[in-house]
């Protein structure tokens, strides 16, 4: 594997860190880039500068640590010279390195945790994103606060809780190896200290999406193939259309090569699903469960046909999710979702506190998200098992230079 491990930098690093600089530390441990394992093969270790942000179109890993925080100072130099240490200690994390290059002086605390030494960097990518919040007052940037970067309005059947809802800013860690997703907000919380505070985080398991072709999909909690529909990494076009950011004025021409994501927590009743039938099932989401088939027939990847009439009616209820989510009942709209499956224990009744935290990447919320949310909301067969428990939106900022630090622009 080219993808580098951590295992044996202990000895090492001390020398490494000496001469760390601003691009990474201790150069020479790994080679920067989406590194494949052996020529022709998948990457195992992804770069973090590039036209956009990792973490978008990558192909999905299986585990995710999400983390909202808000910023505890009202110094904007403060917050620029965190978001210069993020910078260089994502790079270092996503190579598989330590988060800075002091593990092994006995006077002061360790530059990184350790829970991940030894492991390799696990297809690692960090994305960072900046909420409504950061453009108040505080930091001078009031003025390049995109329009696109609403407020969410109240969509019937949210019990939003805030204290798992918004936030200044965003990281999301996705990883083969959850040890690993969670050493990367772990170490960049650590780094943060006094500057910002965690103001919620989720853990997410199972990616309820593929971006690439060449994986079977993945299924949420309910049981379905999530994902089918999915745009692809290879679209480009779709992508320019419907994923990045086309920068209209000044407010939000800093976001050349960003994305908006919507990040919302979705409990399911999930004991209340499995006592429905498998016809019931299948006809609120409009696709057979073991197949993935749209209920108009055919395989999984082939289009539903909606009109298409059976006994006593269509054979897709209009109102099933696929008919409701379709492009074709949304304006031509589609979304780059990047979900997980959540499992946070259970409730004081017995009941899992599970869903789906539902990830998309979209070129503008407003004419991608919201309009297609208010319309599940009110007329989706599936939301009698859906509460939307959390909610955020974020600005991602484009790809990284190197050298430079995430969201740079947006401070020039
Ligand atoms: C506002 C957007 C969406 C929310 C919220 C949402 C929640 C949600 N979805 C599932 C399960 C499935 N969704 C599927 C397809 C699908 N869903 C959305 C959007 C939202 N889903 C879109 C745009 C699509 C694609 C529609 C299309 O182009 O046909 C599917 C079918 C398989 C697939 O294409 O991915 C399933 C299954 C759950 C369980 C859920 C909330 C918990
Ligand atoms: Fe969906």
């Amino acid at each position: 594997m080219s993808g580098v491990s951590r295992r044996g930098l202990l000895g090492g690093i001390g020398a490494a860190g000496a001469g760390a600089a601003a691009i990474g530390f201790g150069a020479g441990w790994a080679a920067q880039g989406s590194e494949p394992d052996d020529a022709g093969s998948a990457p195992t270790t992804f770069d973090l500068y590039g036209e956009h942000q990792s973490g978008i179109v990558t192909p999905v890993q299986d585990r995710l640590h999400f983390a909202a925080f808000d910023v505890l100072t009202d110094d904007r130099e403060s917050l620029v010279a965190l978001l210069q240490a993020w910078t260089v200690a994502a790079a270092e994390m996503m190579a598989g390195r330590p988060a800075g290059p002091d593990i092994s002086s006995y006077n002061a605390p360790p530059d990184d945790t350790g829970e991940a030494i030894g492991l390799p960097s696990s297809r690692l990518t960090i994305t960072f994103g900046f909420g409504r919040s950061l453009f108040d007052d505080r930091f001078g940037l009031a003025d390049r606060l995109p329009e696109a970067l609403v407020e969410l309005p109240h969509f019937p059947g949210d019990n939003l809780d805030p204290a798992r809802s918004d936030g200044d800013l965003c990281v999301q860690a996705c990883a083969d190896d959850p040890q690993v997703a969670v050493h990367a907000v772990r170490n960049l919380a650590r780094i943060g200290f006094g500057t910002v505070g965690v103001r919620w985080s989720q853990l997410g398991f199972g990616k309820t999406s593929t971006t690439t072709r060449d994986e079977q999909t993945p299924r949420n909690l309910m049981g379905f193939k999530d994902g089918t529909m999915n745009l692809k990494s290879d679209e480009q076009s779709d992508l320019d259309e419907h994923v990045w950011v086309e920068p209209s004025d000044d407010r939000d021409a800093w976001l050349a090569g960003g994305s908006y994501l919507v990040a919302r927590r979705i409990n399911m009743t999930i004991e209340i699903w499995d006592r429905q039938t498998l016809q019931s099932q299948e006809g609120d989401i409009g696709r057979t469960k073991a197949e993935g088939a749209p209920l108009s027939g055919g395989t999984e990847h082939d289009d539903p046909d909606f009109e298409l009439a059976g006994r006593d009616g269509p054979l897709i209820d209009p109102a099933s999710h696929v008919a409701l989510a379709h492009p074709t009942a949304n304006n031509g709209v589609r979304l780059l979702r990047r979900g997980y499956n959540f499992v946070d224990g259970s409730t004081e009744i017995g009941r899992l506190d599970a869903g789906l935290f539902f990830l998309a990447y979209v070129t503008d919320p407003r004419s991608h998200y919201i309009p297609m949310q208010t319309q599940l909301a009110s007329k989706d067969r599936l939301q009698e098992y859906l509460q939307h428990t959390g909610s955020a939106l974020f600005a991602i900022p484009g790809g990284i230079a190197p050298g430079e630090h995430v969201g740079q622009a947006l401070f020039a």
